[in-house]
């Protein structure tokens, strides 16, 4: 353990002193200094009577005395509400904003958690008048560009033209965009009229997971339009300028300085977020942060929600679905996840559950084999309760907020830490309990129990199945496994096309 510890001392400075989250109590929206009252009722609606711990530290930091005169990281678990952590102050901030721009820039790793961060937006952003787009490649490009960019009456064609030299009046219709990368950058490099340069915040959700992965660069791209655009321009604190677009620059956020010398005012203010924020400095670097202050819960890198129980299922490598079909049939009527190692076994896993005719329990796939209006379909569905079993790959570990999910099964063992601590965390959400089960063979336990020890919370107890129980589905199992042959077998002689 002592040995885990020195390793996850983080090289950055700043990152190991954070502000500790778990010191924050809930706090009574009527006791948030300086809520929007709009705000307020728009939280009550949602049913929201307190805002979580990390809510208020991040409020603190960005409404309250911080005033955002820093960058916030934030590192906490899976569930903890770091969605409106973020959106409440973005939300706030731009209230008393007079013209409409795009000021506020929210990026995330899928569409379908796009999809999801935008309903949160919407039911908090409409109520003060402020309004919230996608950018993730849901619709067409024109499709999109309608509802981001109000074309000048004149001008009919929508992609940019580098030799179009006259400076058409485009009006954004948005005031906050969120974002997948690629999509994005089809809008910096080909959208008329669409431009970050009244940006003001920029939010990375799910930020390890953005800056592993390049996405035609977009980070730096975003960062160096915001820099040359930031020259020379510094105005007071909280003013937003009416500006008609293209003719007036953007103001952005100044704050008093506090010791800090090497950043000129005004920036561009910035939230990163995650339950397993990177603590490599190669990463970070990459986000330009001014001064960032570190927000973290507990003391370990990694942590598991607090009412997350944690179970270890050992079987024989040879009949393991057989002891998923055990486990699945001992859960009943609850909402399950399965989460297997590729898209390959998630479809193969999914075939031969349909295949077992006693189960009686509905079963579908979501991978990123599949296209995208199948997979959101099938995501509704499982939202509504259609079905109680979802098999999936690592597509949906990434933030998504399911109702009702009170356990989730790791098929295959996890190969790292990062990838148990976002699956698992698909359950014991918001304060909720739930369970995580893993099956794994005798000779896997070892390195399992050695993966559980880098994570706060990371206690894992016994599962066990009667073998009565597998003996008495062994005969089912069996027609279930030639039944899915002969279907394999038909489906390998198809023809390729
Ligand atoms: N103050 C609150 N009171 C009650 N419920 C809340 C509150 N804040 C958030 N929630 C609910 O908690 C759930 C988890 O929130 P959210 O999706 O933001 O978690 P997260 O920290 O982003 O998780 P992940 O790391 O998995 O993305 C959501 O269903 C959300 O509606």
């Amino acid at each position: 353990m002592g040995e885990e510890k020195q390793h996850s001392i983080p090289a950055l400075p700043w990152m190991r002193d954070p502000v500790d989250i778990t010191l924050s109590q809930q706090l009574p929206l009527h006791s948030v200094p300086s809520l929007h009252p709009k705000l307020k009722s728009a939280l009550e609606d949602l049913g929201i009577s307190n805002l979580f711990p990390v809510q208020v530290a991040v409020w603190h930091e960005t409404v309250g005395p911080g005033n955002f005169e820093r960058d916030i990281c934030v590192n906490s678990p899976t569930g903890s509400g770091k969605t409106l952590a973020y959106a409440l102050p973005l939300v706030q901030m731009l209230s008393d904003r007079i013209t409409r721009c795009l000021r506020a820039l929210v990026v995330v790793p899928t569409r379908d958690l796009a999809l999801q961060v935008k309903q949160v937006f919407d039911a908090i952003a409409s109520p003060l008048g402020l309004r919230v787009g996608l950018a993730i490649g849901q619709s067409s490009l024109a499709d999109e560009i309608s509802e981001l960019v109000e074309m000048p009456a004149h001008d009919i064609s929508t992609y940019y033209d580098p030799h179009h030299v006259s400076l058409p009046r485009f009006q954004s219709k948005v005031d906050i965009l969120v974002a997948t990368p690629g999509r994005l950058m089809d809008h910096i490099n080909t959208t008329k009229g669409f431009t970050l340069e009244h940006l003001y915040y920029l939010v990375v959700d799910e930020t390890d997971r953005l800056l592993r992965e390049a996405y035609q660069s977009w980070l730096p791209t975003v960062l160096e339009l915001i820099q040359s655009n930031d020259d020379g321009f510094f105005q007071p604190a909280d003013s937003f300028f009416p500006c008609s677009v293209g003719a007036l620059r953007t103001r952005r956020r100044c704050g008093v300085e506090r010791g800090f010398k090497d950043k000129p005012y005004p920036r561009l203010a910035k939230m990163v977020l995650s339950a397993t924020l990177t603590q490599d400095p190669g990463r970070i670097i990459q986000l330009n942060l001014h001064h960032p202050l570190l927000l973290k819960a507990g003391q370990m890198r990694y942590r598991l929600p607090e009412n997350l129980e944690s179970f270890k299922l050992i079987c024989d490598k040879n009949v393991k679905p057989l002891y998923l079909i055990a486990l699945l049939k001992s859960l009943g009527e609850e909402k399950c996840l399965v989460f297997t190692k590729s898209v390959d076994s998630t479809h193969r896993l999914c075939q031969l559950l349909n295949c077992f005719e006693d189960l009686q329990i509905d079963i579908k796939e979501y991978s990123s084999l599949q296209h995208q209006r199948v997979r959101s379909k099938t995501l509704n569905e499982f939202r509504k309760g259609v079905f109680q079993v979802l098999v999936s790959s690592d597509a949906l570990t990434r933030g998504m907020d399911v109702e009702g999910v009170r356990n989730v099964i790791n098929y295959d063992v996890p190969k790292y830490i990062k990838t148990y601590v976002h699956r698992a965390g698909r359950t014991a959400r918001a304060g909720q309990t739930g369970r995580c089960f893993t099956l794994m063979s005798e000779d896997e336990v070892r390195r399992f129990k050695k993966l559980m020890r880098k994570a706060e919370g990371g206690s894992c107890l016994d599962h066990n199945i009667s073998s009565s129980l597998i003996e008495a589905l062994n005969t089912s199992y069996q027609s279930a496994l030639t039944k899915y042959k002969v279907i394999i077998s038909k489906t390998q002689k198809k023809p390729k096309k």
